[in-house]
């Protein structure tokens, strides 16, 4: 093989290395009755939703066999939060298995509203991702920087520290994807610009090269979360470190299809 034609093959290799699915998580969070989630579900399974996107909707654990049931197989249901054993006395808690068992194959995990209010601390949640991992279910990782932690200069400390305890309980990262959540942004209308949310992507992206691999920083999916709506989803979507979004308040909306397609 001539030199030209090898750096042409081994460049065609990267960049089929680069090329990771979109993909969207709705957060539906402690919203929802039987109702409006018949009505979202009917929605969605009605929509011409890119099939080039992996689409997850993260029900309340309650609703988790209901919307399972209304949905089409090419939408995916997760739960919101899952304890980090399989059973026994833990009045309240949600398992991994339970919620395999109930038709869920995704849980987010780490989700701000997680770690501030339930005082969820990071190593709990590494130890949640991997038993969840362990019991097959795919994970969807949360982390993201308060507005005082990016005023002090702080942000890529804190998501690094953030997935360096996540990259101690997690050993094989095929079955997660990392979603970026700034939580200045989330529920405040306050998106992050694609510049500010691609800043810290690519950042996430060199600490995964440089602490973890480079396969891992290659194809692990990194969804940007906060204040995402059908009016912005395009040009994030267009950052080449974004590999998604996860989406609260407009999942439970009809605009959440635009989001979805936001790449097509
Ligand atoms: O999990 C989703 C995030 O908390 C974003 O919520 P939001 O889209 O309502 O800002």
């Amino acid at each position: 093989m001539k030199l030209s034609q090898f750096l042409s093959f081994s460049g065609n290799c990267k960049i089929l290395k680069m090329v990771r699915k979109f993909c969207v998580g709705g957060n539906w969070k402690m919203n929802g009755d039987k109702a409006a989630i018949a009505e979202i579900c009917k929605s969605l399974s009605g929509a011409a939703l890119d099939s080039n996107t992996e689409v997850v909707v993260g029900c309340p654990a309650l609703y988790v066999i209901y919307a399972r049931g209304l949905l089409p197989n090419t939408i995916s249901v997760a739960g919101q939060n899952a304890y980090k054993v399989a059973k026994g006395a833990f009045t309240g808690e949600v398992s991994p298995a339970m919620l395999k068992d109930a038709g869920a194959d995704w849980v987010i995990l780490g989700h701000s509203e997680r770690r501030q209010i339930f005082k969820e601390s990071d190593e709990l949640i590494g130890e949640k991702c991997a038993h969840a991992l362990a019991e097959g279910l795919k994970v969807i990782a949360c982390i993201g920087e308060t507005l005082e932690e990016r005023e002090a200069g702080k942000t890529e400390e804190v998501v690094f520290r953030q997935t360096g305890v996540l990259s101690k309980h997690i050993k094989d990262w095929s079955n997660v994807v990392l979603a970026y959540e700034p939580v200045w942004a989330i529920g405040t209308g306050k998106t992050a610009t694609p510049q500010q949310a691609q800043e810290v992507h690519a950042a996430l992206r060199q600490w995964l090269t440089k602490n973890i691999s480079q396969a891992v920083s290659d194809s692990l999916r990194i969804q940007y979360g906060g204040s995402v709506t059908a009016a912005n989803c395009r040009e994030l979507a267009s950052q080449p470190d974004i590999d998604g979004f996860l989406v609260g308040g407009a999942s439970l909306k009809p605009e959440f299809i635009d989001i979805v397609n936001a790449k097509k």
